[in-house]
């Protein structure tokens, strides 16, 4: 898919999502996720801020990062923003992910934002998922992201946390995320710590991966998202957008 198509595939769905699950008279809490296509929700709440019949609401609207490129759209947009320990209930989020299974659940954190992504989305009572339709998995987690399993981690503790995803848990390779250019050197991320990306294939049962990931030493935050997200909206090339819910 071209470039332009997969970006009308990523702002078609943004938009719905917003136009869809924002109550303008019942919300004032808003998450904002990372990434190349929440940058269209950020967007379309900015429309509708410059819309005189929606601007008193929505500039009493309080946007909550999950980090510095979402603090940074919310302000881009001029929408209000504040934290999530002022804030530590959410009416709604909006975020991107890397992989959705047909149970809804997650694989994210390939941008690097896995943590302060999940303390937003699990603040939030309702969690929407915007995405192209190429993140959609046919069934496992890990059929079409093939980068692993990001996983959050203490810096100190990252051969540790390798070693024991190796030998306990059975990841078949683990690489600790380093920087594309600009820098030399790991990625470190907005709380300060490294990701490592562990390589398991197919899962078949993510939650118990989760699960057992999160009990060694040094682990932060795992990038699976377990039955978190309340909708998933995919857009499409031909600009529709599917709509999976439970
Ligand atoms: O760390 C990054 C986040 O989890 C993103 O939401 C995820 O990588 C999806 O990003 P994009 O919308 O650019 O595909």
């Amino acid at each position: 898919m071209s470039t332009n198509k997969l970006e009308d595939a990523k702002k078609a769905a943004a938009y719905r999502a917003v136009d869809e699950n924002i109550n303008f008279d019942e919300h004032r809490v808003i998450g904002i996720g990372s990434g190349s296509t929440v940058v269209y929700v950020a967007e379309r709440l900015g429309q509708y801020l410059k819309d005189e019949k929606y601007h008193d609401r929505v500039a009493q609207f309080v946007c909550i990062p999950t980090g510095f490129q979402s603090k940074k759209l919310i302000l881009d947009n001029g929408l209000q923003l504040s934290t999530v320990e002022q804030h530590p209930i959410i009416d709604i989020a909006f975020d991107g992910a890397d992989e959705v299974d047909k149970n809804m659940q997650l694989i994210k954190g390939g941008g690097g934002c896995l943590f302060q992504e999940k303390l937003v989305s699990t603040s939030a009572k309702t969690f929407i998922i915007v995405a192209d339709h190429t993140k959609k998995s046919p069934e496992y987690l890990g059929t079409m992201w093939k980068k692993g399993v990001p996983i959050e981690v203490v810096p100190s503790a990252y051969v540790r946390v390798c070693n024991d995803l190796e030998n306990k848990l059975s990841a078949t390779k683990t690489i600790l995320r380093e920087c594309i250019g600009g820098k030399a050197g790991p990625v470190v991320t907005d709380n300060n710590h490294f990701i490592v990306d562990a390589h398991f294939g197919d899962l078949s049962n993510p939650e118990e991966l989760h699960t057992k990931i999160k009990l060694l030493v040094g682990v932060v935050e795992t990038g699976l998202f377990i039955d978190n997200a309340s909708k998933v909206y995919f857009g499409k090339a031909d600009g529709t957008v599917e709509v999976m819910k439970k």
